[in-house]
């Protein structure tokens, strides 16, 4: 594991002459934020919630955000999965290596990447709908339908056929130790079996990225450290670039790399 992330002392890692959170693992980089910043207005003002945070992401690698309530970890997920645009700044998925405008991958054009806070709302759509995978810290399972159900509702998104569904279902729901509980409804399932059915959904259209935002956050600790454990086996097994937020220092532990945020920037190593 690597705290802070800015000198990046796992394996592969680099720190950028720009100060990029480079990767720890050795995997290309799948997801790159370059110079983002995101202000809200609001009535008392302009608030600052992210100032000028870079970060790469490599594929396989778990990524773990912390920092104080309103420090900005939700507002880079957001901003990471293209559910929110950055006020100034880019993101990019599948950035080239070594693409960069100084010849060394670390500028701010990073080659033939696709720009995600440059993107068209459809164009997001479609990208978030096949790229990406969200896990929620409320599990976010539709109530009337069956885990397997809840499971398939990406794949119906993106009009997979019905045997390919089915089969993509059972394997999710198999990775995440729920095979046998396809059948049942979220409130028929335990609190850290509805946030495997999350893992699950989030990972059944095989995304590149995964962002998380404090999923263990209605677990007891026990739960919760069997739920980061299985996201981290995930993560590494399927090559899947993740970004976790949380407020849990027992799952700090489960990283690759730990990101702090404070004042919505990121904290020097
Ligand atoms: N839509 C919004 N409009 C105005 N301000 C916002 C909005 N979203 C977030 N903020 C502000 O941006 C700052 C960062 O919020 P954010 O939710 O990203 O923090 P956080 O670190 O995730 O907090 P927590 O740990 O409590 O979930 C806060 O000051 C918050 O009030």
């Amino acid at each position: 594991m690597t705290v802070g992330a800015g000198t990046g002392a796992g394996t592969g890692a680099s720190a950028g002459p720009d100060g990029v959170r480079t990767r720890s693992r050795g995997g290309a980089v799948a997801l790159r934020a370059h110079g983002v910043s995101r202000v809200f207005g609001t009535g008392a003002g302009e608030v600052h919630a992210l100032v000028d945070v870079s970060v790469e992401v490599a594929a396989g690698e778990l990524v773990v955000v912390v920092g104080p309530s309103g420090s900005g970890k939700s507002t880079l997920l957001h901003v990471l999965g293209g559910l929110d645009r950055p006020t100034s700044g880019q993101v990019w998925l599948d950035p080239a290596p070594g693409a960069g405008a100084d010849g060394q991958g670390v500028g701010p054009d990073p080659g033939p990447g696709r720009e995600l806070s440059a993107m068209t709302e459809d164009e997001l759509h479609a990208v978030r709908r096949e790229e990406i995978g969200f896990v929620f810290q409320s599990f976010g399972l539709v109530p009337v339908l069956s885990a397997a159900e809840n499971v398939e509702v990406p794949l119906r998104l993106a009009r997979t056929g019905a045997a390919d569904r089915a089969r993509r279902v059972a394997a999710a729901l198999a990775a995440v130790g729920l095979a046998e509980h396809a059948e049942q409804r979220p409130y028929e399932l335990s609190g850290g079996q509805q946030q495997r059915v999350g893992i699950a959904r989030a990972l059944v259209a095989q995304p590149r990225v995964l962002l998380a935002d404090e999923p263990t956050g209605q677990l007891d600790s026990a739960t919760a450290v069997v739920v980061m454990d299985l996201v981290r086996e995930l993560v590494h097994s399927r090559g899947v670039a993740a970004v976790v937020t949380t407020h849990d220092p027992e799952l700090v532990a489960r990283a690759d790399r730990v990101l702090v945020l404070r004042d919505g920037r990121l904290a020097p190593a």
